[in-house]
């Protein structure tokens, strides 16, 4: 993209300077930003607003790249970069910095419920869905806290989740207290929430899910399973229908097919739908609303990590699930000073800080779920991350 590519083989790579990085990095492209000039520290409801303010005073190649909790009311962590080097150079110096760490060794692993608890707060979900109450669908987390003898390096880690074209991976420097070491979001998400391109915006929701089989037939088996499965197409749809209605009253045009389609990734099947938009009033004026970040704000958490109605699901979320979300299940991306960028779910990630990983899986539970099958599909989901940290599955038996 016209940047000069940095020699990475012995530079100022320190893992010191490394908390001021943050990667997005894709088979589709993907960047890596360096430094930072400024912080937008806001709810998701003042964002758009808060970011078209700061493109006013910026220059016109400038960007915000960073995340949105789950928690809508929690502040967004956005930073303007020094410098946004391209994808070409985001591999480098994942691969020069993948180089220095040291390999991880000597885990333990503690599921957060295990198995039995989760299945149980499910099953409790299951009844208030049951119940009525308004309550349609609401997407329950569990997590794995894992513990290294060596430091994980976040670097290290992302480049071990390298190879997988249904995903983007992303590092996010986290904010923590000045005493603390520092602290990471890593993963590799298979979710668009939204992309905006001068007036054209894109969203592509995932739910309804099935784990990739042991061989071929019977990963298509599965495939075509998760195709037909009236459940997952009742989880799926309440994402779509949100998204469209919250799309709908900001576009001249929007296509929304009527059935999803499947979406692989190594390890899982998805179903996901393509939403394709078309701003009515892309222009500058507009950005407080049409900005790609007032636009992830505005969609932001969607029935594929909350549920619906969304404040309902939020309340049970907090009473049921027993770890704070953090940025897991929030948003990741960049937004530049046109007001276009991408923003990711994040998903299929772990909180990564000194020795220690904390691993986030959720399911979408509707009012026919079972503990069972939710309990197995956090388990596929944990696959991809507890493989790329070399964590033993002998430490995963089936019971946790
Ligand atoms: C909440 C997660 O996945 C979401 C994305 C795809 C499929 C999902 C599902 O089938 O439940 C979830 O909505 C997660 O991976 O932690």
């Amino acid at each position: 993209m016209g940047m000069m590519r940095e020699d990475l083989s012995r530079p100022a790579a320190q893992p010191g300077d490394a908390g001021t990085r943050m990667l997005l990095l894709s088979h589709q492209g993907g960047l890596l930003s360096e430094g930072v000039q400024a912080q937008l520290a806001v709810p998701a409801a003042q964002l758009g607003a808060a970011v078209a303010r700061h493109f006013a005073g910026a220059a016109s190649d400038a960007k915000l790249v960073g995340a949105l909790p789950f928690d809508r009311h929690a502040s967004a962590h956005l930073l303007a970069p020094r410098r946004v080097r391209d994808a070409d150079t985001a591999n480098a110096w994942l691969h020069c910095m993948a180089r220095q760490a040291e390999a991880t060794r000597g885990w333990s692993l503690q599921a957060e419920p295990a198995r039995a608890g989760y299945e149980a707060a499910v099953a409790q979900a299951v009844q208030r869905l049951q119940q009525g109450h308004g309550l349609h669908k609401l997407v329950l987390a569990r997590t794995l806290h894992a513990r290294s003898a060596t430091p994980i390096s976040p670097w290290w880690l992302a480049r071990r989740l390298a190879g997988d074209p249904g995903v983007l991976r992303y590092v996010l420097p986290l904010p923590v207290q000045a005493d603390a070491a520092p602290a990471w979001l890593v993963g590799a998400t298979p979710e668009l929430l939204l992309s905006r391109r001068g007036a054209s915006v894109v969203s592509e929701p995932l739910a309804g899910s099935a784990a990739r089989g042991p061989d071929r037939a019977a990963s298509e088996a599965r495939a075509a399973a998760l195709r037909d499965s009236a459940k997952d197409l009742g989880e799926h749809r309440y994402v779509v229908q949100a998204i469209a209605d919250l799309l709908a009253p900001l576009c001249r045009q929007l296509r929304v097919p009527a059935t999803p389609a499947l979406h692989a990734t190594a390890s899982m099947w998805h179903l996901g739908t393509r939403i394709e938009g078309e701003l009515k009033d892309a222009s500058p004026d507009n950005l407080p609303q049409t900005s790609s970040a007032a636009l992830a704000a505005l969609l932001h958490p969607t029935p594929a990590v909350c549920g619906t109605p969304r404040a309902a699901a939020a309340e049970a979320i907090a009473a049921l699930e027993s770890v704070p979300r953090g940025f897991y299940a929030g948003a990741v991306g960049w937004c530049d000073a046109a007001g276009d960028g991408a923003w990711h779910v994040a998903l299929r990630c772990a909180h990564v800080q000194g020795h220690e990983a904390r691993l986030f899986a959720g399911a979408g539970i509707v009012a026919d779920s079972t503990p069972q099958a939710e309990a197995a599909e956090t388990r596929a989901k944990f696959n991809a991350m507890l493989h790329a940290l070399d964590i033993p599955s002998a430490l995963f038996p089936p019971d946790r």
